[in-house]
């Protein structure tokens, strides 16, 4: 008999004036890419998940409710990666906890970012730099689940495979991922369902088309 991977998030009903109502379950260490259109609301039902827009409907963690955690610490371990990820310092090192800089210097290595990275302002830092930042940033948190915007909009193609590596990696630790691309090519590298957000819901498609 197969082992039972549990269903690390399950979202039900969960809807906004703009997106949903939505049901759908992600288990430990998968991942689910989201399509759609631009405008579909893919963004917003991310936030919705996080809990960083208002709306109705549930969403369990390990089979407990969002309503059982504080906002900070649902966000901690259901965390989610803008698209345009905000920056409210000039120092890298100040968006990390001092005890992580080696785990951060030996990941921005991984992923291609320059030498001396962690010591130049983050405005100096150009977009593709900064968005695998936030992407560190997100994992030195060691969330259990990670909402990702697009997170290589703005990568080149050896970025690109480096960031996908690194999160396989993190997947086969458990960490599960609900990836919003506009890629079909990576959609089915990254995922092992794809969903269109279309007209408020969510339904089944065919990852490479
Ligand atoms: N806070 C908000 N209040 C009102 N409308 C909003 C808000 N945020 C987004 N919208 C609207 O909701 C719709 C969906 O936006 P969203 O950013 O989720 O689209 P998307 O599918 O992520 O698009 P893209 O692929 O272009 O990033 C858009 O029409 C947008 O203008």
């Amino acid at each position: 008999m197969r082992p039972t991977v549990p269903t690390r998030l399950s979202i039900k009903g969960l809807q906004s004036p703009i997106a949903g109502p939505c049901t759908l379950d992600l288990q430990a260490g998968e991942c689910v890419a989201i399509m759609g259109a631009s405008g579909a609301g893919k963004s917003v039902l991310l936030r919705l998940i996080a809990d960083l827009d208002p709306g109705s409907g549930q969403v369990l963690l390990n089979g407990r409710p969002r309503s059982q955690f504080s906002g900070p610490a649902w966000r901690q371990q259901v965390m989610y990666l803008a698209a345009e990820p905000a920056w409210w310092a000039d120092s890298v090192m100040a968006h990390f906890l001092p005890d992580t800089r080696s785990e951060l210097l030996q990941l921005g290595e991984q992923l291609g970012l320059r030498s001396g990275f962690i010591d130049i302002p983050v405005a100096q830092l150009s977009t593709g730099e900064r968005q695998r930042l936030a992407l560190l940033r997100g994992l030195l948190r060691k969330p259990q689940v990670l909402l990702l915007d697009e997170p290589t909009a703005a990568l080149d193609e050896d970025s690109v495979s480096a960031v996908e590596q690194l999160l396989r990696s993190r997947q086969q630790q458990g960490l599960s991922l609900l990836w919003v691309t506009h890629s079909h090519p990576q959609a089915s590298r990254v995922a092992s369902r794809c969903l269109r957000l279309h007209e408020r819901q969510l339904t089944p498609m065919e990852a490479a088309q």
